[in-house]
């Protein structure tokens, strides 16, 4: 399987990637794309089945492209997660028995998300909010979406029926017209409570009023309604003003004993149930005594941070959005953290400013964009050499060739792969790196 939740395989010795397809199936494919070393296929019809096969439970499920792996039993996606995650691991930090663990899942892998966020159109006459199609901008209406938390469906439904009753004006992306062009929903698993952010192209919205009494009405369990204005042509979703247009700015939440303030732009994990999973492996992984000084790199809300903070001695954090650092210090108070201090600012500029000006973290944990970590931060990891680096990777890819350069320092212990985004090909994962010399 590719990374993306294609099947691979062959045709007269050429390689094709099927997405649909499943390993051992024989299928007929109609070749839509030939690239220098390999050919994408359409999926036409499956000859021979894999045992691993099942139907589809949405219905939208062939043209949204928002999950890949639906047609996977639950168990062979998670075998399938470790795989992906074994195979950089191999290929670019030179492990010839990469130490990746069985992938931790989920009891019931479905109604998982905490935010959709989905672009609201014009579509033949009917206001739709959706997903694009795959490589077209076709838009497809995913409104009772099976992974998401079903109360972000129902502000999501609720949003695009006052829209079409009030004659909202929506966004033409074409000709770059229009108001209102995403609506965001957020939804707090432990507290219930929810937020909804109406991305506008202007700062007027027509009917706003009429749109937020609406919203108030229909939906009682709503906390917080803002607006976010983004008035560049551009498939970033959110701009830089946002206007709190009813309700409290932030929404509450809460996981094990931390609790948690989010502003409509903090980045959260999407995924509460297996979000404590993840921060308990990387509790393991970091040993801590209560002696240790820990840094949270890209730390977002201080999520990490403040999960370790009771075992540690101290936690420095830094994340480069101010927003999230704001809500990482409020965090830290709520939840009566005093041994952490959070910071704005690229994590690869301030670690090492925190070097010189002496810290020596004995634990460092860092959890970057898919993008991986900057050089200038690999570089100051290899130079400061904390005991132990914890990584957590939302990209094998990236992960395997981080941990190539780390590699040089540390030792691969252990990697378990989390899984966060169920019915997609998405995985997520905590890898132990512990000093060589130690
Ligand atoms: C995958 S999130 C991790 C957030 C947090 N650790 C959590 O579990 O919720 C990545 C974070 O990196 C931040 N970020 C991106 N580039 C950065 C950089 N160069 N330095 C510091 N933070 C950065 C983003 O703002 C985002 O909050």
């Amino acid at each position: 399987m590719g990374i993306n939740g294609e099947g691979i395989g062959y045709a007269e010795r050429q390689v094709i990637f099927v997405p649909g397809a499943l390993p051992g199936e024989q299928v007929v494919a109609e070749v839509v794309k030939v690239e220098q070393r390999h050919a994408v296929g359409k999926l036409i019809r499956v000859k021979q089945k894999s045992k691993d096969r099942v139907e589809p439970p949405c219905a939208v499920y062939d043209q949204c492209g928002g999950c890949t792996l639906q047609h996977m039993s639950y168990q062979a996606q998670l075998e399938m997660k470790r795989e992906l995650v074994r195979e950089p691991l191999s290929r670019y930090a030179g492990l010839k028995k990469p130490p990746v663990e069985p992938t931790v899942g989920m009891a019931d892998p479905w109604g998982y998300r905490n935010k959709a966020q989905l672009p609201i159109v014009e579509h033949k006459g009917e206001v739709v909010v959706g997903l694009f199609q795959a490589g077209s901008h076709q838009i497809v209406d995913v409104s009772g979406c099976a992974v998401q938390h079903p109360m972000t469906n129902r502000i999501v439904q609720e949003v695009r029926d006052i829209a079409k009753e009030l004659g909202i004006s929506l966004y033409q992306e074409k000709v770059h017209k229009g108001e209102l062009r995403t609506v965001v929903a957020r939804v707090g698993f432990e507290t219930g409570q929810c937020q909804l952010t109406l991305v506008t192209r202007t700062r007027e919205l027509s009917r706003k009023n009429d749109l937020v009494k609406r919203i108030v009405e229909r939906i009682p369990e709503i906390t917080s309604i803002m607006q976010n204005v983004n008035p560049a042509k551009t498939s970033l979703i959110f701009g830089d003003e946002t206007i709190p247009l009813w309700g409290t700015g932030d929404i509450q939440e809460r996981l094990g004993d931390v609790q948690f303030s989010l502003s409509p732009r903090a980045f959260f994990q999407l995924n509460p149930e297996q979000t404590p999973k993840l921060y308990n492996l990387v509790a393991d992984a970091a040993e801590l005594t209560g002696k240790e000084v820990v840094v949270d790199a890209y730390c977002g809300v201080g999520t990490i941070g403040l999960w370790l903070a009771p075992k540690a001695k101290e936690v420095h954090g830094m994340d480069i959005t101010p927003e999230a650092i704001a809500d990482a210090k409020r965090n830290a108070k709520m939840s009566g953290v005093d041994n952490a201090r959070f910071v704005v600012g690229a994590a690869e500029k301030i670690l090492v400013d925190w070097m010189k000006q002496g810290l020596r973290p004995d634990v460092v944990v860092v959890d970057p964009p898919r993008t991986g970590l900057h050089q200038d931060l690999i570089e100051a990891l290899l130079k400061t050499a904390p005991k132990r680096i914890v990584y957590v990777s939302c990209n094998p890819s990236t992960l395997g060739k981080d941990c190539g350069q780390l590699g040089k320092k540390y030792e691969i212990k252990k990697v378990t792969p989390v899984d966060m985004f169920p019915q997609t090909a998405h995985v997520e994962c905590c890898s132990l790196l512990v000093r060589k010399d130690n």
